[in-house]
């Protein structure tokens, strides 16, 4: 029997003679309200005038999208002068889609769109709760990642180049950038060396750092992985880390090239690592995937004068000059005391857990990576830090563990640090934290919009907003972290 198809009618093209923007889609697109729908249009931002067509969403979609030529027909004066003022790749390379507007405008569109009205939706107050964004400094727009990962690709044959970029947004199209502007100068030299590694061989050498192509599983070349700790005291410069990441184990002869090419460059640590898995995962994982060419498979950074041990698989902060001053912030609104008991949850490699450690009686901090971990203890002992542990595992299922009872016990938790991934706090993690009673939750967010879920969930478990900062850490992408406050109500049995 024939099987009955159900046509499904794509929604005819329409046209949008001339409409100014007014909002901004995740992916840093201006949008604008029309027919009652909301329409993305990549290209043009907010307060723009424009003309374009545009395509309503499929049945049960939200949003309409614009397709084809977009006309700007007037700027917005939220632009920079030149549209590529900030970045000639701003808008195609996916990272930064930002960066085309003004500092200033950028940063107010975020706190609004991003913070202020999620928190009024949710029925906070939100103009009472903000206070003006912590911005980052003028001197400090470029350069500023401490951490860049770029992916292959090669221009067309006969002679193409190798190359390294970013995906395009949404793509696995790669958008040549290593001259990022947001990454140090001898990032940018360091992209510049991998790519030539990647250039098309002379005809009858063997192609050995052919790009990746994921489809095929054919080529050799996946990323480009490079870090730089903060420097230490009285040096000029931080410790450089550069990893290439391969599919499969590189012979004799291309790791000699690797060294070779990279000789040039001052770096003090030089590794590649082999992945041979599909999938987006930068690295691989398994035992022995890094091998070190020069130096170690880890960097040394600082923080308030503690030394850290970084790997290249754990997490750090990638903005160097703004860190401190989240940290600052969060430890401020924390008011920890040398009689508190410090619990730091998503605790990495122990920055926050050492520097609670310093102001607290004890800490605590609970991460779920391994690797993290081992490094958090190499950096409690490296810095003499006798009074901070680390437990190891998922939060929600640590906070209800045997081990974490005896921590509890001895430490008699009194003030918490929340630092969770853009996905927020996992459920039942915050009744956990309310059931120990703490006075004080800061809670540290790159996910505004998650981070104004759980603070409902505070408030129904008696812990009231008090006060939300906004740091930026991403110049130019659509993103803003938030640092919340959270102070236990005095219940009937605290009067
Ligand atoms: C935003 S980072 C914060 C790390 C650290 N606080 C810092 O400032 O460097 C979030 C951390 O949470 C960890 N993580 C993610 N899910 C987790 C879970 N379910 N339980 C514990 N840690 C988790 C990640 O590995 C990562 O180290």
């Amino acid at each position: 029997m024939a099987k009955k198809t159900r046509e499904v009618r794509v929604p005819a093209l329409r046209r949008a003679d001339d409409v100014r923007l007014s909002g901004l889609a995740p992916t840093g697109a201006g949008t604008v309200e029309i027919e009652g729908l909301e329409v993305v249009v990549p290209g043009a931002l907010p307060g723009d005038r424009a003309a374009f067509d545009w395509r309503p969403p499929m049945p049960g979609g939200r949003r309409g999208l614009a397709e084809g030529e977009v006309r700007i027909l007037e700027k917005s004066p939220l632009r920079g002068a030149s549209p590529l003022e900030r970045c000639a790749k701003a808008g195609r390379c996916g990272g930064c889609p930002m960066a085309c507007l003004r500092y200033d405008a950028e940063i107010e569109l975020k706190w609004r769109q991003l913070l202020k009205d999620e928190l009024a939706a949710a029925g906070f107050d939100a103009d009472a709760l903000c206070t003006e964004p912590l911005q980052q400094p003028e001197a400090a727009r470029t350069g500023f990642r401490n951490k860049a990962v770029l992916y292959p690709c090669r221009e067309s044959a006969p002679n193409g180049r190798g190359r390294f970029g970013f995906f395009r947004a949404g793509t696995h199209e790669v958008v040549p950038a290593e001259d990022c502007p947001l990454a140090p100068a001898w990032m940018h030299e360091a992209a510049r060396i991998g790519a030539s590694l990647m250039d098309t061989p002379a005809a009858g050498e063997e192609d050995l750092f052919a790009p990746y192509d994921e489809s095929s599983g054919t080529g050799s070349v996946r990323a480009l992985l490079m870090r730089e700790g903060a420097p230490a005291a009285g040096a000029t410069r931080g410790e450089r880390l550069v990893t290439l990441v391969l599919r499969e184990r590189p012979s004799e002869a291309a790791v000699a090239r690797i060294r070779s090419a990279f000789a040039a460059l001052p770096l003090e640590h030089l590794s590649f690592n082999v992945h041979p898995n599909p999938g987006n995962a930068v690295l691989g994982f398994e035992e022995g995937a890094t091998h070190v060419i020069e130096g170690r498979e880890a960097i040394e950074t600082t923080l308030e004068g503690l030394s850290f041990e970084v790997r290249p698989e754990t997490f750090l902060q990638v903005n160097t000059p703004q860190t401190p001053r989240l940290y600052e912030r969060a430890f401020s609104l924390l008011e920890l005391s040398p009689e508190d008991g410090f619990l730091d949850l998503y605790s990495g490699i122990g920055t926050i857990t050492l520097l609670g450690a310093k102001r607290a009686r004890r800490a605590l901090g609970i991460e779920i990576v391994a690797p993290s971990v081992a490094c958090a203890e190499v950096n409690a002992r490296r810095n003499g830090i006798q009074n901070a542990r680390f437990l190891c595992g998922p939060v929600e299922s640590v906070l209800a563990s045997d081990a974490f009872r005896a921590e509890a016990a001895a430490s008699r938790f009194t003030k918490a640090i929340v630092d969770p991934a853009y996905k927020g706090l996992a459920s039942g993690v915050a009744q956990a934290l309310a059931a120990i009673g703490l006075e004080r939750i800061v809670y540290v967010a790159c996910g505004p919009k998650n981070f104004v879920r759980d603070a409902k969930c505070f408030a129904a478990l008696g812990y009231r907003l008090v006060r939300v900062e906004a740091v930026d850490l991403f110049p130019g992408a659509l993103h803003i972290e938030a640092v919340g406050l959270f102070v236990k109500e005095a219940g009937e049995s605290d009067t």
